[in-house]
């Protein structure tokens, strides 16, 4: 069997339907990552299998004219989920054309695009005459080398499986970045981790290590109902360890109780967390790529 597993960049307008179409292409196999914690790293939203093929959407915070500085960040990290994207697929919405946002975004695709793949899929067929959706297409590709346009309304599923069995086939042959059955409970894993995250962040302050990941390595279920998760927190030097784990260890003490209790607030039940801090030197250069994306690196991908 010849896998084939890749990075899929949605981009668009707010508004364009992207959450929507994720959902349908995702299906009901991985739900969406959807949590407060606010980070400027583009993240994954979800895989969609297909045939051989393993989908990795990442998620883009909508490409709007940025003013705040957070803005100008959450617009900064929809390019670079873009630009590091096997496919990237523009939504633009029929019934509104070529708005000035999607002039703007066209713009940039042109100075990044260049040598990518990008994808138009024009949403909300349902609301337009079929008629201006040549014109439409017509005007698009003319702006833009598109290398496919589909034609699609998320809401309703027109066009998705269509669009979805393309990306399957666009995506670079090699290896599932997952394994199959790691994917139902994926997001979870990563919303733990997540949580660890940030509450070393608000413990550690200015002292944080930059260069530090949490990786959820186990999650078992156990018959009494409660959850036991294993996450190990990986920094890249020893006098980073020292600093997460505190004087007699306290620091990693009170960042495990406080993630514990937020995880089990979440879920909804009793939660055993265990915290391990190691030193691998080159975690960041391993996993540079997948880091950037919100994933977390595994050993052999
Ligand atoms: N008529 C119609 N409405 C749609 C379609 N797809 C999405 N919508 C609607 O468009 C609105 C925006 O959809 P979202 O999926 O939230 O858009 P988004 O691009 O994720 O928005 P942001 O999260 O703000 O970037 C919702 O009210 C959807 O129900 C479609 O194919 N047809």
């Amino acid at each position: 069997m010849t896998t084939r597993a890749g990075f899929v960049a949605l981009i668009g307008e707010p508004n364009a339907g992207k959450s929507t179409l994720l959902n349908r292409m995702v299906g009901a196999k991985v739900s969406i990552v959807t949590h407060k914690v606010q980070t400027t790293r583009a993240r994954i939203r979800g895989v969609a299998m297909a045939g051989d093929s393993q989908i990795v959407f990442v998620d883009t915070p909508g490409l709007f004219q940025p003013r705040r500085r957070l803005d100008r960040a959450m617009v900064a990290a929809a390019w670079s989920g873009a630009a590091d994207a096997d496919v990237v697929v523009l939504l633009i919405e029929a019934h509104r054309g070529i708005t000035e946002g999607v002039e703007r975004i066209l713009e940039r695709l042109t100075e990044i695009g260049q040598g990518r793949k990008v994808a138009l899929a024009i949403n909300k067929i349902d609301r337009v005459q079929a008629e201006s959706l040549l014109a439409l297409t017509k005007d698009m590709n003319e702006r833009f080398p598109f290398v496919e346009t589909f034609l699609i309304s998320a809401e309703k599923g027109h066009g998705v499986e269509h669009l979805r069995d393309w990306l399957a086939g666009e995506v670079p042959e090699g290896p599932w970045l997952y394994p199959e059955d790691q994917i139902a409970d994926l997001p979870m894993r990563m919303i733990a981790a997540e949580m660890t995250r940030e509450k070393l962040t608000l413990r550690l302050h200015q002292e944080l290590p930059y260069q530090l990941t949490v990786e959820t390595e186990n999650w078992e279920e156990r018959k009494d109902g409660s959850a036991r998760i294993d996450q190990i927190v990986y920094v890249i030097r020893d006098g980073h360890k020292g600093i997460v784990l505190g004087h007699k260890g306290e620091t990693i003490k009170a960042v495990g109780k406080a993630a514990r209790e937020e995880l089990e607030e979440f879920l909804g039940r009793k939660v055993h967390l265990f915290l391990q801090v190691k030193v691998r030197p080159n975690w960041l250069e391993e996993s540079e790529r997948y880091s950037e994306m919100g994933l977390d690196f595994k050993d052999g991908n």
